[in-house]
């Protein structure tokens, strides 16, 4: 029997999101996703896409571990459980692969030792990643479970763009440098915006903005990553849904010495606690837009930081790229909110940049131009998919591997 399938999990801090796809041609067979992992009112959200069957669960889910079990049972449900033969590989999302890995890699004891080693670097994703792992290498010992890094897309950067104002020796040392995360999403996202244009990724431009819960930047010159807003962690840059992007690093010091908080504390205050739940007690870009739209001045000032922070970003990679041939918007808030996306480029004429009310409007889940047709620069929207991505990345290195 050929085996042509292939499990993909994105395991998050607190979600696992899966699809299970035939890779003769890239088709779903099912996809789900196990919401508030270990909180009080988890969910597993289910569907067969051959029968069209979803299946919603709220029992108890209380870590990664229990979340993959209880989606290993609801494929089996649908006769495509862990143990079928057509299973090639499982994918898994690994947020921070250093600089070591730049490939997908399949995972062997030395792999999970390193991956362990990131996680002070990582701490809200990494540990589910390796769960995420160790799970899926228990239930199916045989197969071969491939690791594709969130960083890999990133190496590309130059050291200019890379390397923190310190001491060279001190940040190799202690391997203190920009990585960068999301970067499935963006080469995905980039490679897709060229085809838009029709362009090759070689011949483009293009700004990428992903913009989801944690949410960040990057500038791709040529296909390549020349520049992205996450630092050493996924702590830095963009206004995100808990975290706060940049700010001077002295208000860490300020915290602790005038305001008596721990390292601990203040690591949780700016990664969990920050951004616009920080700013305003949600952070679900529906729910700001919904507060805005009953006058909530709260709510109002969370988006006027969230945009001014993305503004400045767009000005930033436009100098760094030179010229740009397209702003690409993706993920949750990207791909949904239109309000961000007018917002975003409002007042950037000068730059070639603008939105077409009726077109940035239309929903829609395929990749669209959202500018003006006579624009020097494209405006687009370009559904993510990092698990497709995934996927095809585990594929290709299973098959090239026999
Ligand atoms: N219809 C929508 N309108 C505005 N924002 C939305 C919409 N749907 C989702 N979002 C935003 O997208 C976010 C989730 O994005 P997603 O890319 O799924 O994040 P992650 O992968 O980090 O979990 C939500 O927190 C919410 O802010
Ligand atoms: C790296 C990162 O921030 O990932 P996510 O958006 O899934 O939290
Ligand atoms: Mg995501």
């Amino acid at each position: 029997m050929s085996r042509t399938r292939v499990l993909v999990l994105n395991s998050g801090s607190s979600s696992l999101k899966y699809q299970l796809l035939d890779m003769r041609d890239s088709r779903r067979l099912a996809v789900g996703l196990v919401e508030r992992i270990g909180e009080q009112t988890p969910r597993l959200k289910h569907t067969c896409v051959t029968s069209g069957d979803t299946r919603e669960q709220n029992g108890p889910i209380a870590d990664h571990d229990a979340a993959l079990k209880a989606v290993a049972e609801e494929l089996a449900r649908d006769g495509v459980g862990l143990d079928s033969p057509k299973l090639a590989a499982i994918g898994h999302r690994v947020v921070h692969g250093g600089l070591f890995f730049t490939e997908p890699t399949v995972v062997d004891d030395d792999v999970l030792t390193e991956i362990e080693r990131l996680v002070p670097v990582a701490p809200l994703h990494n540990p589910a990643n390796l769960t995420g792992i160790r799970t899926a290498m228990a239930l199916r010992p045989d197969l071969p479970q491939v690791a594709v890094f969130d960083t890999a897309f990133h190496t590309t950067m130059p050291e200019s763009a890379a390397r923190y104002a310190i001491d060279p020796k001190l940040a190799d040392r202690f391997r203190i440098r920009r990585y960068g995360f999301h970067g499935t999403s963006h080469a995905y996202v980039s490679r897709e915006t060229a085809k838009l244009l029709g362009r090759t990724p070689e011949d483009v431009n293009v700004i990428v903005l992903h913009l989801g819960n944690g949410a960040s930047a990057s500038a791709v010159r040529g296909g390549k990553c020349v520049d992205t807003s996450m630092g050493l962690t996924p702590l830095e840059g963009l206004v995100m849904g808990t975290r706060s992007g940049d700010l001077d690093p002295a208000v860490i010091f300020h915290l602790q010495r005038v305001g008596g908080m721990s390292m601990d504390e203040i690591d949780t205050l700016l990664n969990k606690g920050s951004g616009l739940f920080g700013l305003c007690g949600d952070n679900d870009m529906r729910e700001i837009r919904r507060r805005i739209d009953e006058g909530d001045a709260q709510a109002e000032l969370a988006f006027d930081i969230y945009i001014h922070r993305l503004k400045k970003y767009i000005g930033a990679y436009y100098a760094v790229l030179g010229w740009v041939d397209a702003v690409v918007f993706t993920a949750g808030v990207g791909e949904n909110a239109s309000a961000v996306r007018e917002a975003a480029v409002a007042g950037l004429e000068g730059l070639g940049l603008a939105v077409d009310g009726e077109l940035n409007a239309v929903r829609c889940d395929r990749p669209r131009l959202v500018s003006p047709a006579d624009a020097r620069v494209a405006v687009a929207v370009v559904p993510t998919d990092e698990e497709l991505e995934i996927a095809t990345q585990t594929y290709a290195l299973v098959g090239k591997n026999g």
